[in-house]
């Protein structure tokens, strides 16, 4: 850009934000940068991409500055290149969106620190906005802080914003406590088959949770004589199942004893939180959770959840691929055992260091050096299993990898309705994958891949394999509409960019 379109651009940018009446220091909260930053952009002594045009053109709702947003998001990748040097995995999508409904509990101020700067968190973060909850970034953007307000505005509730997203369900158990009547938007999220709320209800209606689903709302009512008197026995060992009817035992005045529940990683990163807020959970990470509820919690809490497993095995799956030595820091090795275990024995050449805590002081992390190596198949099928089984969303990784893997490779997502049909979009760029039925995938390895230009498949982590396969495939190739994907990794595109990949964001203008 040369300096006079920067100008041009800075003073489009001051004349928006003046109108709206924002201070300079308030719009670098909202975009989470410096006053100064802001001030530098508005006088054009700042570079400045396409990207942050759009975001302030978001923050300020400006059409003038919104030229970023005319199109969906595509990325251009030049792939063939190798990845060195060494990456930080951020924090879990589905705990922040976890913790995000779980502030909802709260009378008094949440503060969550290095949220990830998602899609899911923006729209969740968006819902909460809408119904009085008032949110912002601090500490240069690092942290988010959380104060709802003594009444919620449900009727305000943004509906479009829910509805792109499928943690919005992890409103009711919260929201049991506030108010005996309310509606919510339909559950959305990634388009993976049938998800129903039947396994939350399993849990909710025993704490006088009732649902009517008509014209793409839930309306709910809450029946305050009735409670978990007898243990809760969730029919699935599902995450948000097991966080809801966590949720919902929170402020329970007693105490509810939840079955067969989830003990994955964002589950656990609830219960600590819930401990931050003064609710006792025992049994965190088994299947059986004793909850001390507290009928009313009012306190300033601060609390930092744990890094993303799929983040860090997204990471390892890229420098598979595209043969690198890379160095993935803060993995939370422990939501990652079966998975190591299963790439050692195809023959993965890595290296973990001493384990060290999360900045919850609970999660164990270690730093893991993954080396180019001649990997064999397994010889068992891959398949998930609730945790500490393989993770479900980690399977589609195993497709990739298993197709860098000399052999055949059987992967059964038995989860998911949908999401092993997306894996064989990684045909169109040179792999050899055989759908056996909507759950099995047969692996052909291993891969010369080949550049393409195609649709993201509308599920995150197969949209992320395809991207890592683009990676590694010579020659140019370019994902369209790539908001799924920027739904769960921050700046997924950057942060490869950063230890050697070659991959460009653009939009249709
Ligand atoms: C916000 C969040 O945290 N999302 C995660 C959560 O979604 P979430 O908890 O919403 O997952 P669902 O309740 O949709 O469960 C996923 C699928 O697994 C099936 N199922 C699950 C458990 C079980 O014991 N038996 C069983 O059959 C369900 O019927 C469904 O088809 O868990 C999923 C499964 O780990 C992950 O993919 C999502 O990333
Ligand atoms: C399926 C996933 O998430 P969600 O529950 O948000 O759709 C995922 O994270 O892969």
């Amino acid at each position: 850009m040369t300096d006079d379109y920067l100008a041009r651009i800075g003073q489009l940018i001051r004349d928006a934000r003046q109108h709206r009446g924002w201070t300079q220091l308030q719009l670098a909260d909202a975009l989470g940068t410096s006053q100064s930053a802001v001030n530098r952009i508005e006088r054009g002594n700042q570079n400045i991409s396409l990207e942050m045009i759009a975001r302030i053109g978001e923050a300020l709702d400006s059409e003038i500055v919104s030229l970023g947003y005319a199109g969906p998001m595509h990325l251009r990748v030049v792939g063939g290149r190798r990845l060195s040097g060494s990456i930080d995995v951020k924090t879990s999508k589905n705990a922040c969106v976890a913790l995000l409904c779980a502030s909802l509990l709260n009378s008094g101020r949440t503060v969550l620190r290095r949220v990830a700067r998602i899609e899911e968190v923006f729209r969740i973060l968006e819902v909460l906005n809408s119904i009085g909850v008032r949110t912002r970034w601090i500490n240069g953007g690092a942290d988010l802080e959380i104060q709802p307000p003594a009444q919620l505005d449900l009727n305000g509730m943004d509906a479009d914003a829910a509805r792109r997203t499928r943690s919005i369900i992890m409103f009711l158990g919260p929201l049991l406590h506030r108010e005996t009547h309310f509606k919510l938007p339909y559950a959305g999220g990634c388009d993976l088959g049938t998800r129903t709320i039947e396994p939350h209800m399993t849990a909710l209606r025993r704490f006088g949770l009732e649902i009517t689903a008509t014209e793409g709302m839930y309306h709910a009512t809450v029946n305050r004589q009735i409670n978990p008197e007898r243990p809760i026995v969730l029919t699935e060992r599902g995450d948000t199942a097991t966080e809801n009817a966590v949720l919902a035992a929170a402020r329970r005045d007693g105490v509810t004893v939840i079955r067969n529940a989830s003990s994955n990683y964002m589950v656990q990163d609830l219960c600590f939180f819930l401990e931050e807020l003064g609710v006792r959970v025992e049994g965190v990470g088994t299947t059986t959770l004793t909850v001390h509820g507290v009928p009313d919690i009012d306190r300033d809490v601060d609390y930092s959840p744990s890094e993303d497993p799929v983040e860090a095995m997204s990471l390892i799956a890229a420098a598979v691929i595209t043969e690198s030595e890379l160095t993935i820091r803060r993995v939370p090795v422990e939501f990652l055992e079966v998975e190591l275990a299963v790439l050692e024995g195809m023959g993965l050449n890595h290296d973990l260091s001493a384990e060290y805590p999360a900045d919850n002081g609970r999660t164990r992390l270690a730093d893991l050096t993954v080396r180019p190596s001649k990997l064999e198949a397994p010889i068992d099928k891959i398949h998930p299993m609730p945790f500490p089984g393989l993770n479900i969303d980690n399977v589609p990784f195993f497709a990739a990898i298993a197709a860098s893997a000399h052999g055949s490779t059987l992967i059964h997502d038995w989860v998911y309705d949908n999401r092993a049909i997306y894996l064989t979009d990684l045909n169109r760029l040179g792999g050899r994958l055989q759908l056996l039925d909507p759950h099995r995938v047969l692996v052909e390895g291993t891969t010369r891949w080949r550049a393409a230009e195609m649709m993201c498949p509308p599920a995150l982590r197969p949209a992320v394999v395809v991207l890592l396969a683009m990676m590694a495939a010579e020659g140019t190739s370019v994902l369209r509409n790539v908001y799924v994907i920027n739904r769960g990794y921050e700046d997924l595109a950057e942060r490869l960019n950063s230890v050697g990949a070659q991959i460009e964001t653009f939009r249709d203008i």
